[in-house]
């Protein structure tokens, strides 16, 4: 019997092994390429993905059937990057990034350079990964607007389907990656706590928290919405059928038809590094208005930034960092409210930022008492250490954020018995602004709702929200070195490590300026380094850009 089910074995992965080389020889890795999976996945020119995007298949499957099953998701989207580049990430069953150990898998898969190394390493991969073959595998994916979209998802499904025994999938079309991160989180939660796994469930789930939250303060004031000419732009007007009047919506750059509009000089990334309005948000006029306020998603939406105009002229940004603190201070004042801490352990509440994060955001928060956390770049590192909290805000200052409550904090709320109406009122807002959030990942539409929700609750306009304190004059600038792998940094990216010496001479620089501050670290998704200053005035931060270029060029030169 038992020398009956080995060979049944032996000849099922025999089968298998069959037909995934038949798979992957249909994509074959070019020579002399070299992929990564770096902070977001893995994100290049789309005509260079095909082979990359089956071998990621491969690794889905495996991931799920390592997991017992459990659902893993797959995005294909390059995000904020030009229309020609794309991109893939993985999604962990919580919803969350994928595991770093298994992103090097990853890498290393993608790097295979024959379709005999790409089934021995797939093979090396299973034994030493423990993967039980016979598990079933169950994966979600989508993709964003891109053209190149599509046939980079077929090159998936090439993947899926060498798996002859069934992965079973599911295509959610077009859609964003923060619904794709929900939807993955909410078919693995069987309690049904993070909602119905769909994008209906995902729509419905946030208008009702919505609705109860704004109260009877609606409707809002018109909100201006730049999507990038992303797949935003969906989501957007699906959102608005289930709220109405609520928060009436004026759309712009939802053109995600035309070739090269995606992302070009609009949306959130663009507004952040730019500083500046989309010229067409600009030449609209829309915002010159008194009392208007926009923002902007990335071409994914999953990061918003806001913005308007002081005194119908000047730019103003209301970046990630305004976000965090906004809501910070908003979910502390409700935490107050509710007054649980006479009978619970105070809720602790915290805030997660970047080195990138403005001085002044950070000194605000502290002198708030807001515990504040600095994390290596990367979405990843923000999420693990925001879930350190009862109630962990993180936001990078470029947009890209969410909040997360614990789930022994969600407990507390729901078993919580109020003894005043007004505790009642906070605890009930308190859990719908968990069911407003998404709790996966950042995301633009539901930060884009909770920033209306505080705004309303203030009964404040985007200029009083700006009141709370006035960002350091900063520059963000990318600068091309021989080998960005030699800049080494350590102290959650706020210092280098090597090249030796440089960090003392950025030091030197740095101490000549009043507030002054400068890091370098390598970017994990674009061939460069980046250097971020600021300090007290605008001068200031253009003598030290330059000083701190000029020792990356000496450096760091070709
Ligand atoms: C300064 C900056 O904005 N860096 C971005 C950018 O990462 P880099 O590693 O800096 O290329 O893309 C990441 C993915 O979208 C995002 O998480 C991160 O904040
Ligand atoms: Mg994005």
């Amino acid at each position: 019997m038992a020398t009956t089910e080995a060979s049944e074995h032996a000849h099922k992965y025999a089968t298998l092994l069959d037909s995934l080389q038949d798979a992957a020889n249909l994509y074959p890795k070019p020579e002399g390429l070299k992929y990564s999976y770096g902070t977001a996945g893995f994100r290049t020119l789309a005509n260079l993905l095909p082979p990359v995007m089956f071998r990621v298949g491969l690794l889905a499957i495996l991931r799920s059937k390592r997991l017992a099953g459990a659902t893993i998701g797959v995005m294909v989207t390059a995000s904020h990057n030009p229309e020609q580049d794309n991109g893939v990430k993985l999604v962990d069953p919580s919803g969350e990034m994928l595991e770093p150990l298994w992103e090097l898998h990853a890498t290393t898969l993608a790097n295979c350079p024959s379709t005999a190394s790409l089934l021995s390493t797939f093979m090396t991969l299973v034994s030493h990964l423990r993967v039980d073959l016979d598990q079933p595998a169950n994966i979600v994916y989508a993709r964003d607007t891109r053209p190149s979209s599509p046939g980079l998802v077929e090159a998936l499904e090439a993947a899926f389907r060498a798996f002859s025994d069934g992965a079973k999938v599911v295509d959610l079309g077009i859609t964003t990656t923060p619904i794709l991160h929900y939807v993955v989180k909410a078919t693995n939660d069987k309690s049904g706590e993070s909602g119905i796994p769909t994008q209906e469930g995902y729509m419905k789930r946030m208008a009702k928290a919505f609705k109860t939250l704004i109260g009877n303060r609606g409707p809002l004031a018109p909100l201006h919405v730049d999507c990038a000419n992303g797949v935003g732009a969906f989501a957007l007007e699906e959102f608005s059928k289930h709220i109405g009047d609520l928060l009436p919506f004026r759309p712009i750059n939802t053109d995600v038809k035309t070739r090269g509009a995606l992302n070009f000089q609009c949306g959130a990334d663009f507004v952040k590094t730019k500083q500046a309005l989309p010229p067409s948000v600009a030449q609209s006029g829309v915002l010159s208005k008194p009392d208007t306020r926009g923002c902007s998603f990335d071409g994914d939406a999953d990061r918003l930034v806001y913005y308007y105009l002081r005194d119908g002229k000047t730019f103003r940004l209301l970046d990630g960092d305004k976000i965090a603190g906004l809501v910070a201070m908003y979910i502390k004042d409700l935490v107050g409210r509710a007054r649980m801490h006479e009978n619970n352990e105070p809720l602790k509440i915290g805030v997660v930022q970047t080195a990138y994060a403005n001085g002044s955001s950070t000194k605000y928060l502290k002198s708030r008492n807001i515990p504040v956390r600095c994390v290596p770049t990367g979405v990843k590192h923000l999420h693990h250490a925001a879930q350190l909290f009862d109630i962990g805000v993180y936001f990078e200052a470029n947009g890209h954020g969410t909040v997360l409550f614990s789930p022994s904090c969600l407990t507390t709320l729901r078993e919580f018995q109020p003894d005043s109406p007004e505790s009642a009122n906070a605890i009930k807002q308190l859990i719908a602004l968990s069911e407003l959030i998404n709790q996966a990942v950042g995301d633009a539409l539901s930060d884009m709702l909770l920033v209306e929700v505080v705004l309303a609750y203030r009964g404040w306009g985007a200029e009083e929200w700006d009141a709370g304190y006035e960002d350091l004059p900063n520059r963000l600038v990318k600068v091309e070195v021989h080998d960005r792998s030699q800049f080494v940094t350590i102290d959650a990216e706020r210092k280098l490590q090597y090249p030796t010496g440089l960090q003392d001479h950025i030091d030197d620089a740095v101490n000549k300026f009043e507030l002054g501050r400068s890091f370098v670290r390598p970017s994990g998704t674009e061939d460069c380094v980046r250097l971020y200053a600021e300090a007290k005035s605008t001068a200031d931060v253009e003598s030290l850009t330059t000083m701190v270029t000029d020792l990356l060029t000496y450096y760091g030169g070709p």
